[in-house]
């Protein structure tokens, strides 16, 4: 099984699907996961319960997806930051930093901030800010994945030498 990790908006959740599509492997996001499970959006999670609630459900949802050959799993982007996430995933299966360049992430997030909890009530210039520093504090939990991939190629390998 494959982990996905990275930054919001790196394109996680997309690659996960892709990945699905292009090799018939199984795909999961947990995200979507725990959605399904509170039958709530991501965002009326972090408004009515709070982040630290989140990251509680978090952490038990990742735990109980089937660890299954040929699957991918989407997380988001500070899973790997709490409850030991990154530990628990690097011993479950393969992971692998999805890095995306910050600026494509900028722009991203700046196009669609009202869906992202994170990142709703700030400006563009406090945005831009923010991202780079939950980059630089994020980074020591993103590199302990087994893999870090920039591009589409990066993951074909990866998926077509590790075996999982
Ligand atoms: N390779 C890509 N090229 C262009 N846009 C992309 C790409 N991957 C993702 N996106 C877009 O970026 C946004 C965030 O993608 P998403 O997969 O939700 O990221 P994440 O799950 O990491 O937060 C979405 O609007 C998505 O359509
Ligand atoms: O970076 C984060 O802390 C978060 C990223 C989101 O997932 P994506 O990385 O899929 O956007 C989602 O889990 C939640 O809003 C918190
Ligand atoms: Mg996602």
């Amino acid at each position: 099984m494959l982990f996905l990790i990275g930054m919001p908006a790196s394109g996680k959740s997309t690659l996960a699907h892709k990945v699905s599509n292009l090799f018939q492997w199984q795909s999961a996001d947990l995200d979507q996961e725990i959605q399904k499970l509170l039958q709530k959006s991501i965002p009326k999670i972090f408004e009515s319960e709070g982040e630290i609630f989140f990251r509680e459900i978090e952490a038990k949802v990742l735990r109980k997806i089937p660890v299954e050959p040929q699957k991918i799993v989407a997380t988001g982007g500070g899973t790997p930051c709490f409850h030991q996430n990154i530990d628990y995933m690097l011993s479950a299966g393969k992971v692998v930093f999805w890095d995306t360049p910050l600026p494509v992430i900028v722009e991203r997030i700046l196009r669609h901030k009202a869906q992202r909890p994170m990142f709703a009530q700030k400006t563009n210039a406090e945005i831009e800010h923010f991202v780079q520093k939950l980059y630089q504090e994020r980074l020591p939990f993103y590199t302990k994945a087994h893999f870090r991939a920039k591009e589409w190629s990066d993951i074909e390998k990866i998926i077509q030498r590790a075996d999982f």
